[in-house]
């Protein structure tokens, strides 16, 4: 019997390895389809490289050359790669997929062949064989690939501090690995991009960094739009009119080739929607038509969610009726921050007769500065995919902590039907450390929700521990018992929670992410070893241990005060000052039980 038992424990934990194993690795986004075999092809010294004519200086001809740095003009491997209509991949031109952006990629002993079904579609094909070759082995493998969603990325459209080159420059990477298409430029306390001086031309300095800026997105094959905001206090005058033209020409001087005109968070003159329709029209006809090289125009409505629309105002009508077909429309869903479902689209869509550019008030947190938005991206419907042109993400302000809804957005909008919001989830986190993935998980899973907040919008946090935590508190507020297994599951979070907050402050592995987040992986230090505390608080008040309960005590009282210090010290803004974590279970808890043993104490 015995060694029946060891021999079943080798195989459930080989099963289990290697079912970690498959499930590691997985493609991001998830593609279509994906035929992958246990058989693998290692690259030759010798291989041949061969590019689509009218790929010549592109994103896909530049990401390819690195992966294959030494070509010969012949071998026996080959690998090419090419669009539509290239002779080079014809053989392959049944397999491509239809839709924009589409790709089919074959990996087999004789080589390796990406055939696009336009540009894009092309480097995403090598974005995905980059994803490949980084694995031990390259797989045989097809992928048949395609977007649900035309236009998937990010708007920087929050309040706060403006991302700085480097985040932005990481970010242009990072959209290029997701197959992120468009990112726009908007962030409301650039004084260039809003009022005053949406009327004047950038310093040099910041111009050179907005073409720095352009050249990263054309290498990630990333849209660069760059929007003005100039409805505070707009004149609906020829000055005004000719000044923000001049500021569009002197963007497109810059390399800009895609534009936007938000009329959002505004009162006053520039409300108006005939006078908006005007210019946006005008904007259309003698600037993107008349370049002819410039992206779809988009606008940002003054009415953008269903919350602020007034129908018999007829704002949204007027829009929907006068403004040109092609110029694109921001909606933000059924309220300022809400996830989007068919319902929301179905509202919006009639009205603006055009699919809607979503702008999904997720992950920002410029209404909850003191939080940190690192949650799963779950709540949207999965069967919207034909009824949005866009759906765009508004991030925080703390960049590289955005990345982890990012990379799941990336996943959503790219394959609705195959989104796993919680493993998407894991995978983000992965991605951002994968030398500290179980040290971040806890993290993130503790720092997730927004609070009360003035757009009612909440996220779960602490989901896992929570059922032990409200097993401990019912069994002591109401008995005065202490339930062994959650008070010892608890434990073991708060020793996690303190583990992981000492692993990540010490790592090195992506400091542009603990830079952002380590005044709240102080203060999840401070709140595991307060949890830990009170826990002996607890356990001492029923042994009846007087002199425990009291060392346990004050020390828990010092970490209140270390916590309300970290508060008081970091993050201080003038909106939501402060550094707040584990607010949605975890402190609530912990101060619970501490107030009930001082109570029972002081019987
Ligand atoms: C379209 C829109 N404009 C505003 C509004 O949404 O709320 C966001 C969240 O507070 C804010 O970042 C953004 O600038």
């Amino acid at each position: 019997l015995m060694k029946n038992m060891v021999l079943l424990l080798c195989i459930l934990f080989l099963c289990s390895w290697a079912e970690a194993d498959a499930q590691d690795f997985h493609l991001q986004p998830t593609p279509q389809k994906y035929v992958g075999s246990e058989d693998s092809v290692s690259i030759p010294a010798k291989y041949s490289l061969q590019v689509g004519a009218a790929l010549q200086g592109s994103a896909a001809e530049q990401l390819v050359a690195g992966l294959f740095p030494d070509a010969a003009v012949t071998a026996d491997f080959s690998v090419s790669i090419g669009m539509k209509g290239d002779k080079s991949i014809r053989k392959y031109a049944a397999r491509i997929p239809k839709q924009a952006e589409g790709y089919y990629l074959k990996i087999d002993k004789e080589g390796i062949v990406v055939a696009g079904a336009d540009r894009r579609g092309v480097f995403y094909g090598v974005q995905t064989l980059v994803q490949l070759i980084a694995l031990p082995k390259l797989p045989l493998a097809e992928v048949t690939d395609y977007p649900d969603v035309p236009y998937r990325g990010v708007v920087e459209g929050f309040y706060g501090v403006p991302w700085s080159r480097e985040a932005r420059l990481s970010q242009l990477d990072f959209y290029g690995r997701n197959k992120m298409n468009i990112y726009i430029y908007g962030p409301k306390d650039d004084p260039y991009h809003s009022s005053p001086n949406w009327r004047k031309p950038y310093p040099a300095q910041e111009a050179e960094q907005l073409k720095e800026l352009v050249e990263c997105a054309r290498r990630n094959e990333v849209l660069f739009y760059w929007a003005i905001h100039p409805g505070k206090d707009i004149r609906w005058n020829t000055e005004d009119r000719n000044l923000l033209m001049e500021k569009f020409e002197s963007m497109y001087r810059l390399g800009i080739r895609a534009f936007a005109v938000f009329f959002d968070d505004i009162s006053g003159e520039g409300t108006s929607a005939e006078k908006q329709v005007e210019l946006l029209n005008d904007i259309y006809h003698n600037f993107v038509k008349a370049k002819g090289d410039v992206a779809p125009l988009l606008m940002c409505p003054t009415e953008y969610n269903r919350l602020w629309t007034k129908l018999e105002g007829g704002y949204l009508a007027t829009l929907g009726g006068k403004l040109h077909p092609d110029i694109g429309i921001l909606w933000t869903g059924d309220k300022v921050v809400a996830c989007i479902d068919k319902p929301t689209m179905q509202f919006v869509n009639p009205l603006l007769k055009r699919k809607a550019f979503i702008w999904w008030n997720f992950p920002v947190s410029d209404y909850v500065r003191d939080r940190l938005l690192l949650g799963a991206v779950y709540g949207n419907g999965t069967d919207i995919d034909d009824d949005i042109s866009a759906f765009i993400s508004n991030p925080m302000e703390h960049a590289e902590a955005s990345k982890i809804a990012l990379f799941s957005i990336a996943d959503y909008a790219w394959n609705m039907d195959a989104y796993k919001s919680d493993a998407s989830w894991r995978r983000a986190v992965r991605y951002l450390m994968p030398g500290h993935a179980a040290a971040l998980q806890v993290f993130a899973s503790h720092n997730s929700d927004l609070g009360g907040n003035e757009h009612d919008f909440r996220r779960e946090e602490s989901e896992q521990i929570r059922p032990a935590l409200e097993r401990l508190l019912d069994a002591y507020c109401r008995e005065g018992k202490r339930e062994v297994a959650a008070a010892s599951a608890v434990t073991e979070e708060c020793e996690r929670m303190i583990a992981s907050a000492d692993l990540l402050l010490a790592s090195d592995e992506n400091p542009a992410l603990i830079k952002e987040i380590t005044p709240w992986l102080m203060q999840f230090k401070l709140l595991g070893e307060y949890g830990r505390e009170v826990l002996c608080m607890l356990a001492a008040q029923c042994d009846g241990k007087k002199t425990e309960l009291e060392k346990a005590a004050s020390h828990a009282k010092a970490l209140q005060v270390l916590m309300t210090k970290i508060d008081a010290t970091y993050n201080q803004n003038g909106f939501q000052p402060g550094v707040k974590t584990g607010s949605c279970h975890l402190k609530p808890a912990f101060d619970r039980l501490y107030q009930e043993v001082v109570r029972r104490t002081g019987k």
